[in-house]
Order: C-alpha cells, then structure tokens, then sequence
C-alpha cells in the first residue's frame, strides 16, 4: 500500500472511522473505490463513520459561515470552507482527492463549450441548473471574501502555492479562486450524503441543504443495482454489505437510480449496464408539439404538467407514460373540440395507455418516427465529435465520454425501435393464426 493510503488509513483511525474487511484502493478508470480485503459476509458492517467525522455546516468554522448570507447553499458553504481550510488537519483526505484534471475529464461543467453542446437533452437540462447554482454560490463566496481586483492575483499565487505543495507533499490552503472554488464545489457535488436529523430538518427547510461530506467513506464507488446499504443515527453512519464479496472484490455503493446523463452531469461518469438508464426523446418529440397552429399542443400540455422529459427505457419501447399522453394530444388534432376534450378527459383520470387500436397503432408509428430521428441525431453528433477531435478540441478522455453515451444512445434507441417493430410483426401473426388454424381445420375435416 502507498503512503498516501497509509496516511488515509491513519487519519480514518484518529477521526473515528472503523473499517473491517475493506480498504481504498487505486483502481483502473475509477480512481480510488474500496475493496475486500477478506471475504465478507451479506450484513456486516464494513464500515462506520463516527459522527464527529462528518463535515456538516455545523462543523464549518464560524468565521467563514457567518459571513455568508442565507442565498449561499449548504453545498456552496462546504466548497468554501474546501478552499478556505488553512489547518492542514485534513490533508491526508486532499490528498486523495480527484485532481482539477481527473475533474476536467469527466465533469461537463469543465468541458469547452462546444463539447457542452453536444450533450443529450437531460443532461443539457442538468448541467444548466448546476451552472445556475454554481454561480449564485460564486457569486456571494467571492463578494463575502474577495475583492475582485485581488483575484488575478491571487490565481497567480495560487498556482505558484499548487506548485510548492507537489514538492512539499503538505496541504496548503487551495486559496480563494474561481478555479479552485469550482474544483470544491464540484467535490461536494459528488461527494456528500444526505444526512438529515432532528437538528438539520428543523434548521434547514430544502432536503438538498441537509448534506454531510464523509472522508474516507466518500471513496466507495457507484453501483446501479447494488452495493452496501448506508445508515445513520445519532452516532453517525454506518454501511452493511448487501450481499458475499469476495476477498479482492470492489465494494460498492449505490447513489440511486441514476440515468447515465445524470451520472456524466452530477458524477461525471457513466455505467456500461445501467438498468435505470433511458433516452429522451424530446429532441424529436418537441419539436412536432411545437408545429400545432397558436401553439395549442404545447399549452395544453404545459397546463397539464406534461411538457417534455419524453422518455423511453428498456422496459418501456413505446415511451413512457407523458410520451403517451403528449402523443394523444397530438393525434387529437388541433380543431375537433371533442377530441380535445375526451385527452383532457384521459390526461384527468390518469388513463392507463390504452386506447383503441387504431390509436395505438398511430402512438406507435410516431414513437417510431421520433425513434428513427433520435438515431439519425446520434449518428450525426458522433460525426460531429469525431470532426472537433480533429479540430483538437476537448481532451481525449472528454470526447470519449459523451461519444460512449451517443453510442449508448444508438444502441438504445436501435433496440426500442426493433422491439416495436417485432411487437408488430407478432401482433399480425397472431391475428392470422386464426385463419392458417381454419385452413388446417378444413384440411383435417377433409
Ligand atoms: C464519491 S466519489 C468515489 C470515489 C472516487 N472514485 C475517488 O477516487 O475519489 C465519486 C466519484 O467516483 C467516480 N466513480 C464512482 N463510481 C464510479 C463508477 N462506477 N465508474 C467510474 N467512476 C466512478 C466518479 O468520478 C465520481 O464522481
């Protein structure tokens, strides 16, 4: 084991953190992740983390959350004290912590603008409103802190302190700029627990605010459909094996049922098997919902909360329930005042997808439509992505992230299309087994 883990290890035993059958190891593509060092059992604890090695708001020193005004989030409050912390009493956990660049491959915030672009809808959607929280807690940090014109040079020495800290080996505080404060804030986004007690419930009304960062516990890495159970009390956390890892096995945890542009956005990471992963079909769908006269398509699903996240997963060819509802809006056309009125009756009492032949048939056939084009718009952006590599745009880890999820995309949509399409061709099967079941009967009769 090297001395960065050693240092680790030590730190996790005076801060209280007891590990028992696992440790973090440096694993290919992963960074750390934890792993068995024995075989262990379903139902151990692996670990536990004490309270009082939490890093909560309530651990954050007076002197840097006083001066921030309530507009700062409890995950902007913990960034700040990540680039403020001049103690050194954590710099065996920094150094553990992903690099600005491990971050700049992964994270999108970090990618060059035209990469952005090119990220599928959800995850377009995600990264705006991670921006948008980002700035508002950049903004206050530096008014609270900073005075603009200091910041240029205070870059500058931050840089020349990164360099001193290689050759040392010891923390120095990262120092106050919009580089290292995006750094922290993306650390906390993907690397804290929610954490809520009878304290924080009361003090802090937004669930998102009731967070706590966990050295050492924050190098479990995600499972989608396993991996160790976590549990807190008074006393703090604790994770429990969900079932038998072997001796060298990866220990996991689940950070819940994420799609893969959620992953890349908050994580920056995707799975290869990812069961709750879906595509959004809004590229194609929204654009049709647009083309009604007056917009009547589009205010009629807006009114009815059903405006876009037009999705469909592996379990669900044919689009989900809100593809469904906006596709009979559409079919209902835009003059016939009583079609529009049997949807509205339909959105009303939550009807349950099926409707008579004919209509499912046509849903069907404009799944397909949006299904087809969502093929050709991958297609297109992986051509597209391959032309900024050349023009040596992004690095090679950033494009070949978002051209893995556009092929996951391909493959997605290729598969929902297939199974339709199948669907059909058992359904006229089935309806003219009768008919082959007749003939027979005749022949046999003969
Ligand atoms: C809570 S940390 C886990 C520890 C992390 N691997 C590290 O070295 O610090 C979350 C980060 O780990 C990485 N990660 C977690 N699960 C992963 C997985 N299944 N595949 C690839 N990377 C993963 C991502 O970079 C993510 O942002």
């Amino acid at each position: 084991m090297d001395d960065t883990l050693q240092d680790l290890l030590r730190y996790a035993a005076k801060q209280g953190v007891q590990l028992d059958g696992i440790t973090p190891r440096r694993l290919p593509g992963r960074g750390y992740g934890m792993v068995a060092t024995r075989d262990v059992k379903e139902g151990e604890t692996v670990l536990t983390v004490p309270t009082r090695a939490l890093r909560t708001l309530a651990t954050v020193p007076k002197a840097i959350s006083r001066k921030l005004d309530r507009d700062v989030t409890v995950h902007g409050i913990l960034a700040a004290h990540l680039v403020l912390d001049d103690t050194g009493d954590d710099a065996a956990w920094d150094a553990v912590l992903p690099t600005p660049d491990d971050l700049e491959a992964g994270m999108p915030l970090l990618w060059p603008a035209k990469l952005r672009d090119l990220l599928p809808t959800p995850a377009k959607a995600a990264l705006q409103k991670q921006q948008t929280k980002l700035t508002a807690d950049w903004v206050c940090v530096k008014a609270a802190f900073e005075k603009e014109e200091e910041e240029a040079t205070k870059e500058a020495k931050a840089k020349k302190e990164a360099k001193e800290e290689a050759a040392d080996g010891k923390r120095k505080p990262w120092g106050l700029t919009k580089s290292n404060y995006i750094r922290a804030w993306l650390l906390v986004n993907s690397r804290t627990f929610y954490y809520t007690t009878p304290r924080s419930e009361a003090a802090l009304p937004s669930h998102d605010d009731r967070i706590a960062m966990q050295p050492v516990a924050d190098l479990f890495n995600h499972a989608a459909d396993r991996g160790c159970k976590a549990a807190y009390s008074a006393q703090g956390f604790s994770f429990v094996a969900d079932r038998v890892y072997r001796e060298g096995d990866e220990v996991p945890i689940s950070y819940g049922a994420h799609a893969n542009d959620a992953l890349l956005v908050e994580y920056g990471f995707i799975l290869d098997e990812n069961r709750w992963d879906e595509v959004s079909l809004d590229a194609a769908l929204l654009p049709k919902l647009s083309s009604s006269p007056n917009d009547i398509w589009r205010e009629d699903l807006e009114a009815a909360g059903f405006w876009g996240n037009y999705m469909i997963d592996a379990a669900t060819p044919g689009g989900c329930y809100r593809t469904q509802v906006a596709l009979r809006r559409l079919l209902a056309g835009t003059t016939g005042a009583v079609k529009r009125a049997a949807w509205q009756q339909f959105v009303d009492g939550g009807g349950d997808g099926d409707g008579d032949d004919d209509e499912s048939e046509a849903i069907q056939d404009q799944v397909l439509e949006c299904l087809d084009e969502m093929a050709e718009t991958a297609h297109k952006t992986l051509a597209k992505i391959e032309r900024l590599g050349k023009a040596g745009v992004g690095t090679d880890s950033q494009r070949n992230l978002l051209t893995l999820r556009w092929k996951q995309i391909e493959a997605m949509v290729a598969q929902a299309a297939k199974k339709l399409r199948e669907g059909d061709e058992e359904e006229e099967e089935e309806e003219d087994e009768p008919k082959r079941e007749m003939k027979k009967s005749k022949k046999e009769t003969k």
